[in-house]
């Protein structure tokens, strides 16, 4: 990581990190400039204007890591959720009520956080910065309502879905998906459609889940991803035509990968904090 970065820059990261994202193609299940996958709601202009609309919640993300001087990480969690409820409305409003980035809100939000935490604690990472931040969250927040996917989810499933991926510390992210990325060669559109597979072939996304109705979807998209990765990626032209094809079952289904797209986003975050990419 670089000397010191200030609050601003790390906000810019983010926005970066959402962006590069959008445009990455093609991406299965998801919107991209060329297509929008199985989300007849959204576009790729509908992502540029929720992205802006977080522009000044990353910026308060990252003072709210930058200035907190207390030992107890759960405190700067209360502080960032509550920035994030109102960063939520925000991204509501600009969208007309479509959700672009919920996930990423949280995610990239805690990201964001404990980066700028990082800069004056140069003894802890973020993964273990976000493991402090959330201890007990699965057990605090699930187990009694069932009114979003995630919270169904565990019920039914006993997954605890983002909040059991941020108590954990994105291992994820980290173990697989960020090494993954700095050892992968090509175009940045190649080297980053690649570590979306790399991705999906370990993640349980809760919103392929949910839209697949199931949770037997999770074996069947390991496999595809695995695939395209032997075949050798978007580099090969079967690796090529592979993804083409998959991209057009994931929008005959009606299937989403709305998780991955945000654990990219993370990914991306931390390569660009990294000078990875
Ligand atoms: C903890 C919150 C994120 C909220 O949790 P909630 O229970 O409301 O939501 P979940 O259902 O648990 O979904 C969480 C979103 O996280 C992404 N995700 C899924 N799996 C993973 C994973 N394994 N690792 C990381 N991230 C994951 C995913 O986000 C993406 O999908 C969203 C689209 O979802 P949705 O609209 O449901 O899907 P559609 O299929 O489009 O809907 P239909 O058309 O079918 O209706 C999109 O946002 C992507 O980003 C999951 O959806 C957090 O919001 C929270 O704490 N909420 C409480 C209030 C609060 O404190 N807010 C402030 C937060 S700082
Ligand atoms: N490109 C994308 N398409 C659909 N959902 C997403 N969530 C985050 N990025 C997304």
């Amino acid at each position: 990581m670089r000397e010191c970065m200030a609050p601003h820059e790390i906000a810019q990261n983010a926005e970066k990190a959402l962006l590069y994202e959008v445009v990455t193609n093609p991406k299965p299940g998801l919107v991209d400039p060329v297509d929008n996958g199985p989300h007849p709601d959204m576009n790729v202009y509908l992502f540029i204007n929720s992205s802006l609309s977080l522009d000044d919640y990353f910026e308060e993300a990252a003072k709210i890591g930058y200035n907190f001087d207390n030992n107890d990480l759960r405190q700067m969690f209360i502080l960032l959720r509550q920035a994030g409820i109102k960063a939520e409305k925000s991204m509501f409003k600009a969208t007309q009520n479509i959700n672009t980035h919920k996930g990423a809100i949280f995610s990239l939000g805690l990201f964001v956080c404990a980066s700028s935490y990082c800069q004056k604690h140069s003894d802890i990472d973020e993964f273990t910065v976000i493991q402090a931040m959330t201890r007990g969250l699965v057990k605090h927040d699930l187990g009694q309502k069932n009114e979003t996917a995630g919270e169904r989810q565990f019920l039914k499933y006993g997954k605890g879905g983002v909040r059991a991926e941020a108590e954990a510390g994105y291992p994820l992210v980290k173990e697989i998906a960020l090494p993954f990325l700095a050892q992968t060669t090509g175009d940045l559109n190649t080297r980053l459609l690649d570590t979306l597979m790399k991705i999906v072939s370990q993640i349980e996304d809760s919103n392929l889940i949910k839209r697949a109705g199931g949770i037997e979807v999770i074996q069947w998209a390991h496999k595809q991803a695995e695939k395209y990765l032997t075949l050798g990626g978007y580099q090969t032209e079967n690796g090529k035509e592979f993804l083409l094809n998959l991209n057009q079952i994931f929008k005959k289904r009606n299937y989403s990968l709305g998780g991955s797209a945000d654990l990219l986003i993370i990914t991306i975050f931390m390569a660009l904090q990294k000078d990875i990419i």
